[in-house]
């Protein structure tokens, strides 16, 4: 008797949750095994064609199912590759890709049922599904070469055994013994062969191996009435057991779209790509020339979990012929579409192409780069008209378009600028740079931003009154990656984009700069005590042509400004070269704050100190930079308090 062994902790937690599922879709279960059996086949196909090995017969490949009534079982079998001991172990006993499943405690029915439509979707629990409609799995399998089979069973509930076992050929026989009925779950449907044979032609159906069944079926028994003759009365019907091919085995990429409902894809999609949410866009060409090929690309509908984690792989799938041959090529998407999920057919593809190979196929660049300009001109089309939808896509992978342009320093920036939107202070909503340009006020030289960490925050910032007075719009950034993007842009369609809490906005008249350069002349002193009472801490003090209705506010040179800064210091190592942007305190000569410091500077240049020190705080605080002292800051507020109030 071989000794009992238990699934790896997390196996058991995800094992549990499918023997207890109330997830309504159990049926998904069978689209999976065929799915893997599928796989198996498509294995050693590929192995025996790279080969050459002619030992194989493909031609006779193909899945088989039976229906065991006596038993309440349902078999699956196939005759790819199989499994040697080794891999039942590794395969089967544990979820390889689960050390990132974080399970929650004490979770309520629904959430459960949530839980398990999540885990579902995101990680595909393939071959565990079996355990949402059996209450005992059993198989068997003998891997391509080797002479020994062996006996993987389980009741999921005390772990598995692993026993050698007889099987004449290769491939891998899996049975489930079906769970009891219950009120809510009727398992018996799945004895029936109609049931299973609407399973596989709603799931199945482009797999491209025979699904074979013996089913029972009518048949006429009684000779067949020549012509003219008179019928007899009752035709007599005999039941007999057909083997039947139960699904079309066409590749749905080399289908004809006219004929391929939205269904269909989406079907396709979350199998293929184990994602339980529908795809937001199905990109499906054929081209000829002088490298033809098919793609089925999608775009999905919500960014996977782990989409900007590195355990993401990106790439499509890539076939030959039909063949598979490997998963996620990642030669064939470029990085700022690495959402795309799909994948390539291609005639013109060596079957023996290798991973590294890939990196220096010319036949492979030429696809790689009809691909990207297929995805481009798909994103564009959607933002020109279904804008809507093209928002929910920007949602779900703006950042990654952003990336995009930023990365290989701005190498694909005219690819990507047109895709881009931000929040538009006039138009409340996004825009794109190109009707952002369309809309500028005569004589407007640059493109407006601001960034900060929410649109609500930028549009109460000081300085974007000024600018939003002068009728000129703003695009509000709240990525990290915004200003960086915008920087290696440079400019878009000759416009130079400008941040307004940046260097000289050169918005005033020239009567207006010429009254500002009075006052400041006049409040040299004034300006000069509140410099010296900062010290280092700013670079200047000066009065500001910014501000409206605010008091102060900070702004910076030319070149790194806060934001940057921000994300710098934000970064895991710090900001390794210290970079600053320079700090410069604006006072508003229009604010009644301005004459409070001319009369306090006035009786006592001294006391200066005190108001300089709050204002350069409350200018950090409006930026989104931490104080260095809030308790002395406290503190002072206090004492003025205290004054105001005597
Ligand atoms: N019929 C089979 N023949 C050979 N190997 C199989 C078979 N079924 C499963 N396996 C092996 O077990 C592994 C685990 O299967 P499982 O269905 O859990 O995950 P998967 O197929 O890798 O991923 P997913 O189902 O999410 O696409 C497979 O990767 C494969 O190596």
């Amino acid at each position: 008797m071989a000794r009992k062994k238990q699934f790896k902790a997390e196996s058991k937690r995800l094992l549990d949750l499918m023997i207890n599922s109330i997830y309504t879709h159990k049926e998904i279960f069978l689209r999976e095994l065929i799915s893997n059996a599928s796989d198996a086949i498509d294995k050693l196909y590929y192995q025996s064609l790279s080969e050459n090995d002619s030992a194989v017969d493909r031609s006779a490949f193909k899945i088989h199912l039976d229906i065991d009534k006596e038993n309440r079982a349902l078999v699956i079998s196939d005759n790819g590759i199989g499994m040697d001991k080794e891999e039942l172990e590794e395969n089967l006993g544990t979820i390889a890709k689960s050390g990132s499943l974080a399970f929650k405690e004490g979770l309520s029915e629904e959430e459960k049922k949530d839980e398990a439509v999540d885990i579902i979707g995101q990680f595909g629990v393939g071959f565990y599904s079996a355990f949402m409609v059996a209450s005992r799995v059993e198989v068997l399998t003998k891997k391509y070469g080797s002479d020994t089979a062996y006996e993987w069973s389980s009741d999921a509930v005390d772990g598995y055994t692993i026993e050698e076992a007889q099987k004449d050929s290769c491939g891998t026989t899996i049975t489930l013994y079906l769970k009891d009925n219950t009120d809510d779950d009727n398992y018996d449907e799945y004895l029936q062969q109609y049931e299973i044979e609407r399973l596989v032609k709603k799931y199945s159906d482009y797999i491209r191996f025979p699904i074979e069944m013996m089913m029972e079926t009518q048949k006429r028994v009684d000779e067949e009435t020549a012509e003219g003759e008179e019928k007899p009365a009752e035709p007599k019907y005999e039941t007999v057991l057909e083997l039947k091919t139960l699904n079309s085995m066409i590749p749905l990429w080399k289908r004809n779209k006219s004929e391929i409902t939205k269904e269909e894809y989406n079907e396709f999609y979350q199998d293929k790509f184990n994602d339980f949410h529908e795809p937001q866009r199905v990109i499906h060409t054929s081209v000829e020339g002088a490298v033809s090929f098919s793609t089925l690309m999608f775009i999905p509908g919500k960014a996977p979990y782990n989409y900007y984690q590195q355990d993401y792989k990106k790439g499509l799938q890539l076939y030959s012929r039909g063949v598979f041959i490997m998963d996620n090529a990642e030669e064939l998407i470029p990085e700022h579409f690495r959402f795309v999920k799909g994948l390539v057919d291609s005639q013109d593809l060596s079957l023996n192409i290798s991973r590294e190979m890939l990196q220096h196929d010319r036949q492979l660049k030429v696809i790689a780069n009809r691909i990207e300009k297929k995805i481009k001109s798909e994103l564009l089309l959607m933002l020109r008209n279904e804008r809507e939808e093209y928002e929910k896509f920007w949602n779900n992978f703006g950042l990654q378009i952003k990336f995009g342009v930023y990365n290989d320093y701005g190498m694909h920036k005219d690819l990507l600028q047109d895709l881009l939107l931000f929040y538009s202070s006039k138009e409340e909503k996004l825009v794109t740079l190109d009707e952002y340009v369309a809309r500028m006020e005569e004589g407007q030289e640059f493109i407006y931003f601001m960034s900060g960490d929410k649109i609500e925050n930028i549009d109460q910032m000081p300085t974007v009154k000024k600018v939003k007075d002068k009728g000129y719009e703003i695009l509000y950034l709240t990525d990290n990656v915004d200003e960086f993007a915008l920087q290696v842009l440079g400019s878009f369609k000759d416009k130079k984009f400008k941040n307004i809490s940046q260097g000289d906005l050169n918005l005033d008249s020239e009567e207006e700069k010429k009254e500002l350069e009075k006052k400041a002349e006049e409040n040299k002193d004034l300006l000069g005590g509140i410099k010296e009472a900062l010290g280092e801490k700013v670079k200047e003090v000066k009065i500001s042509s910014r501000l409206v209705d605010d008091p102060v506010c900070l702004s910076s040179d030319d070149g790194m400004s806060f934001e940057m800064e921000k994300v710098l210091s934000a970064m895991p190592e710090g900001n390794p070269y210290g970079m600053k942007a320079s700090r410069i305190l604006e006072i508003n000569p229009n604010h009644e704050i301005f004459k409070a410091l001319q009369k306090v500077y006035a009786d006592d240049a001294n006391a200066v100190k005190d108001y300089a020190e709050l204002l350069y705080d409350q200018a950090l605080l409006i930026e989104g930079f931490p104080i260095e002292n809030p308790t002395e800051f406290a503190k002072k507020i206090c004492d003025f308090m205290v004054k105001a109030s005597k």
